[in-house]
């Protein structure tokens, strides 16, 4: 089911109090609607992100997003979340199937979370996490408890909140007056609404003590690193000069291949898609289709560097190391380690070029061509 996340985070935050809107407020160093629109934009079974914003918001969601490199699609929201989710539901493109509207003040939803929405949606129009009412409840009158309330049946209502988009569509379309969620607008239009299993972690940021909270839980979860490796060859051919980590190095030959042949760039860049079991160049960019033929490889590294950002990984180092008699490396590694480390956002000391000889033995040392070894870490947050 092809489907869109929508993320409502046109509101103006006022019970959570600060200089700027709860959504643009940090949360253990990143924006709290970054954290929440890369939840989503990382998930493997959301083709497309919706953000709705403040029309005053703009510079506040650029500052946010800044280095992320997250394709997304955002709209202008309205006075209430309804009508920020209704703005949303009309930029959902053509032929998406499914939504899950969100709250972008719900910047610790998971992974799993979002997949047991996803997994009751192909039974049901509707599909929505909840968690069980644990307090008593009582009904208050001028500071005194004025009644018990039962409680059987009762659940605190999550996001995200998922629905067939045409569904929901014509829902909204009919719903007079204001809701507090998309449930409320699915049930008055008749639909089944199944329930699923909410997250505790998953809390809206409503008010100051949410901060500290959510950051509490954030330091719980377990630092992900992620090792991948990247090997590549390519042959000489005839030239007079090779492609070694966007340097050009002058040489009795060239680098044969269907890109530019640099087989530094290469190896790097499939140590990134390695960790994160993404396949390698080859898949994202088939040697079959002649749009890639003498392309510059920097697009295939920034490629993966941007896969790995919207997974929320950034970059700790990478370590390359070239093999081959001729050219001879050295002259040229700082060049080369700072055109990496510029395409990479990473700072130099964390990308290491070296290089070595065969000792005369095999396809390099008989300098038939040239092969190169790369190892990345990446660190999710
Ligand atoms: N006109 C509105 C109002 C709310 N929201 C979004 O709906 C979500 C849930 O709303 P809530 O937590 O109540 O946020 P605010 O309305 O911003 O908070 P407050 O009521 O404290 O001002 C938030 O992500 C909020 O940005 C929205 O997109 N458009
Ligand atoms: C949509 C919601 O987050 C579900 O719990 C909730 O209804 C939003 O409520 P609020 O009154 O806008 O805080």
């Amino acid at each position: 089911m092809q489907t869109t996340a929508l993320i409502v985070a046109a509101g103006r935050g006022t019970r959570a109090g600060g200089d700027k809107p709860k959504q643009y407020q940090p949360l253990a160093g990143r924006a709290v609607l970054a954290r929440t629109v890369m939840a989503f934009a990382a998930h493997p079974r959301v083709s497309q992100v919706v953000v709705v914003l403040h029309p005053e918001d703009d510079a506040l969601f650029r500052e946010a997003m800044a280095g992320l490199e997250i394709p997304l699609t955002t709209v202008k929201g309205g006075k209430t979340r309804d009508a920020s989710v209704q703005a949303g539901l009309a930029a959902v493109s053509e032929g998406q199937q499914a939504v899950l509207i969100h709250d972008g003040a719900r910047p610790l939803v998971g992974a799993a979370l979002i997949d047991r929405v996803l997994d009751a949606l192909s039974e049901h129009p509707g599909a929505a996490p909840a968690l069980p009412v644990t307090d008593a409840l009582w009904k208050g009158e001028n500071g005194k408890v004025a009644a018990p309330h039962p409680r059987a049946g009762l659940l605190r209502a999550q996001t995200p909140q998922g629905f067939h988009l045409r569904a929901i569509r014509r829902a909204h379309a009919e719903h007079t007056g204001g809701a507090a969620d998309d449930v409320e607008v699915a049930l008055a239009a008749g639909l089944d609404v199944a329930i699923v299993e909410g997250d505790e972690d998953n809390l809206k940021i409503t008010h100051p003590g949410d901060f500290a909270r959510a950051t509490r839980i954030l330091q719980e979860r377990k630092m992900d690193i992620r090792i991948g490796n990247g090997f590549d060859v390519h042959a000489f051919c005839e030239g007079d000069g090779v492609i070694l980590c966007g340097v050009t190095v002058p040489h009795d030959k060239a680098l044969k291949g269907h890109s530019d042949a640099d087989v530094g760039m290469h190896a790097v860049t499939d140590a990134i898609y390695g960790a994160l079991a993404e396949g390698d160049i080859g898949q994202h960019f088939p040697p079959s289709d002649p749009e890639w033929k003498g392309a510059a490889s920097d697009i295939f590294l920034k490629h993966a560097v941007e896969l790995a950002g919207r997974r929320g990984y950034r970059i700790a180092n990478a370590d390359l190391t070239l093999i081959c008699e001729h050219p001879r490396i050295g002259p040229h590694a700082s060049r080369m380690r700072a055109e990496m480390s510029r395409l990479m956002g990473v700072a130099q000391d964390r990308m290491s070029v070296k290089a070595t000889t065969s000792e005369r033995l095999g396809f390099t040392g008989r300098e038939e061509g040239i092969a190169a070894l790369a190892t990345v870490t990446l660190v999710q947050e």
